[in-house]
């Protein structure tokens, strides 16, 4: 099979991608053109979809492109002091770039005495200044004449300040406070349309606030009101988009100012911290229109409350897998190519993209599929360059974040990440940390376990498989049943390993003895008084959780055996999942729990013949497909005695 439509050895040779992230997002056309359709249309928009598959990417690709949408006037937005209350500064927009007006330096704003702080405050002054200066005197005369000039000196001071402040007041003049002070502020200059990125958590961020003034925030000392706010993203993102991502964390406060600013088109800043001298500020409200883009995974939806998605136009949720075709493998190939360059890493041989497509099918858990959870592929070409320039698994496991990525020349020699490097880590499992689990469990467990392939069928036993964790690994676990004649006429299941499977397990069971007693099954026949008997059901050495259906087929044939007391081969293994008329249905993992009855030695693997399509690689082992209990039991069965 043609892997891509060009030929290359290494990834040098090919053309550099398009430098507009619009042009680098992979596999989610329909997304992206809804969004930048949305955001033409000033629709506000919920991206849903796994980690990594891109939602922040399209949202920073759209930013990029925004100015070419229509014509943006840019703007600044300003704090003034409030004369008449100074606890309500004023929050104005003006549209261009603020121009001082002299008028506002002449503007006066009503000040306060000053407190016995205040007197505090010049008396330590003092008192420091002048045991400095006096430091060459005998210490009697010493702390005498500094305690006369520390008390004398700040009275005159603390006066003449409270006289210059009433005279301030009374004649509107401002010289008695910094006229700095009474200066409007620039708190944001906003020149092109706007994309604010805000984690819903961030409240302070998203919202805004009124810093806190330990002197009480009044002149002469304190920090006016209008000097201590803080805007905040949804205000930043006035005339443009303002991307909420985390939407999990959003708290539900958040959520209802947002819905406020969404239908009033602006909202009032205040001090968030009640213990805070910000929290008696409020300003009047100021103008926020935006665009609203909210990301996160599927299940974080239920976070949200309903007045607030009703109001979200387009809910789109983004694919986690594209077809393996062709066209498809090129456009990984161009992310490969598009990594490489955004990362500064060095570049990769035709073989090593063959196998990050092969490992984009196994994440995709199907060979005609290929992952679009682009991230996890990212990190592992990343992790692939560090291997490739000499760098050891070891090493990037004490390192994983911050490291810069460089391409370097070994002795001369151009350095390319190889599939070699490629598959290290992937063997490593190091990219994921269930995959880890699973490695660590096997290599603690696998040198205990009785797995042992054989030509001796046996009663009873039967090789099922499993999938531990997400990215997890294949197992094989074996499956022993017995049936013990019962005083009291009840059937038990007995789970040695504890909860596995219950479910499907009594299914199992109970279409085991219905089959056995209808007699229907193309096995010899026996009689026997189901009543009478108790089935204990063990997956032997399982010690890892197995839920899930996929070891149906495999716990009916053992039951099946035991009842009927026909051997059952031992030199196969299989998974399948069985309804209640006999057909064997498609499981999840195919491919892990292939390689898996691999690495145990088996040379016959069943699998439902739904799941062929899923399978990347058999590695040399006989894989048989089955569709109904029918087809399975005379592979299955030794009926040669
Ligand atoms: N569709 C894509 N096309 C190209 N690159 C992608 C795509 N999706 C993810 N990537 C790569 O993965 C990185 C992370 O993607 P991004 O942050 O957009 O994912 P996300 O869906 O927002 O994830 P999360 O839900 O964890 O925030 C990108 O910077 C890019 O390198």
């Amino acid at each position: 099979m043609e892997v891509f439509s060009v030929k290359f050895k290494t990834t040098e040779e090919l053309p550099e991608p398009s430098p507009r992230l619009i042009d680098q997002v992979i596999g989610q056309d329909e997304a992206v053109k809804v969004v930048l359709s949305a955001v033409k249309n000033k629709r506000h928009v919920l991206l849903l979809g796994d980690p990594g598959v891109g939602k922040s990417m399209i949202v920073k690709a759209v930013g990029e492109i925004l100015e070419e949408f229509d014509n943006f006037t840019p703007y600044t937005i300003i704090a003034k002091p409030n004369l008449k209350n100074p606890e309500k500064p004023i929050v104005e927009l003006i549209d261009g770039e603020y121009k001082e007006d002299t008028k506002d330096e002449k503007i006066s704003i009503p000040t306060q005495p000053p407190s016995l702080l205040t007197l505090f405050l010049i008396m330590i002054a003092f008192t420091v200044i002048s045991s400095w200066l006096l430091r060459g005197l005998p210490e009697s005369k010493m702390l005498a004449t500094i305690a006369i000039v520390a008390i004398v000196g700040s009275l005159i001071a603390f006066v003449s300040i409270f006289l210059g402040v009433l005279g301030a007041t009374k004649s509107s003049m401002p010289n008695a406070v910094n006229p700095v002070d009474l200066k409007p502020v620039i708190l944001y200059e906003c020149k092109k349309r706007p994309l604010v990125r805000a984690s819903a958590y961030n409240v302070t961020k998203l919202l805004g606030d009124v810093k806190h003034c330990p002197l009480g925030g009044r002149p002469p000392l304190g920090t006016p009101p209008h000097k201590r706010i803080i805007l905040g993203a949804i205000h930043e993102a006035h005339k443009g988009i303002l991307y909420v991502d985390e939407i999990k964390t959003m708290p539900l406060e958040v959520q209802d100012y947002i819905l406020t600013a969404l239908q009033d088109k602006q909202l009032q800043i205040s001090g968030r911290n009640p213990n805070s001298s910000g929290a008696t500020v409020e300003t009047n409200p100021i103008p926020c229109d935006f665009i609203l883009i909210m990301s996160g995974n599927m299940d974080d939806v239920h976070n949200l409350r309903a007045p607030l998605l009703d109001r979200i136009d387009y809910k789109i949720v983004l694919k986690n897998k594209m077809d393996n075709t062709l066209e498809n493998r090129d456009k990984l190939l161009q992310f490969i190519i598009q990594e490489i360059r955004n990362n500064n890493l060095n570049p990769m041989t035709y073989e090593a993209c063959c196998e990050i497509v092969k490992l984009a099918q196994l994440l995709a858990g199907s060979r005609d599929k290929l992952t679009l959870r682009l991230r996890k592929l990212s990190n592992i070409i990343k992790m692939a360059n560090d291997i490739a320039i000499g760098r050891d698994i070891e090493e990037i496991k004490n390192n994983v974040e911050g490291e810069e990525y460089k391409n370097i020349e070994n002795n001369g020699k151009k350095v390319y990440i190889t599939a070699e490097h490629v598959r290290k880590i992937i063997e490593s499992g190091i990219y994921s940390m269930s995959k880890q689990v699973a490695l660590e469990y096997l290599r603690n467990f696998k040198r205990y376990k009785h797995i042992v392939p054989n030509d001796e069928p046996k009663v009873g036993i039967i090789y099922g498989l499993a999938v531990l964790g997400e990215d997890g690994l294949g197992d094989v676990t074996k499956i022993i049943t017995q049936i013990i004649d019962s005083k009291s006429p009840a059937t038990h299941l007995l789970n040695i390993s504890g909860d596995l499977a219950k479910h499907s397990i009594t299914l199992a069971s109970a279409l085991s003895k219905k089959l056995v007693a209808e007699g229907k099954l193309p096995l010899p026949k026996k009689d026997i008084d189901l009543t009478s008997k108790e089935i204990y059901i063990q997956f032997s050495q399982s010690y890892s959780k197995i839920d899930g259906d996929s070891a149906t087929a495999a716990a009916c044939l053992s039951i099946i055996s035991a009842l009927l007391e026909i051997p059952l081969k031992q030199d196969f293994a299989i998974t399948g999942s069985l309804d209640l008329s006999g057909n064997i249905l498609a499981v999840g993992g195919i491919n892990e729990k292939v390689n898996a009855a691999k690495e145990y030695g088996f040379k016959r693997v069943i699998i439902p013949e739904a799941n062929m399509i899923d399978v990347i690689d058999t590695g040399g082992i006989e894989i048989i497909p089955v569709r109904t209990l029918d087809e399975l039991i005379p592979l299955v069965f030794d009926l040669k005695k």
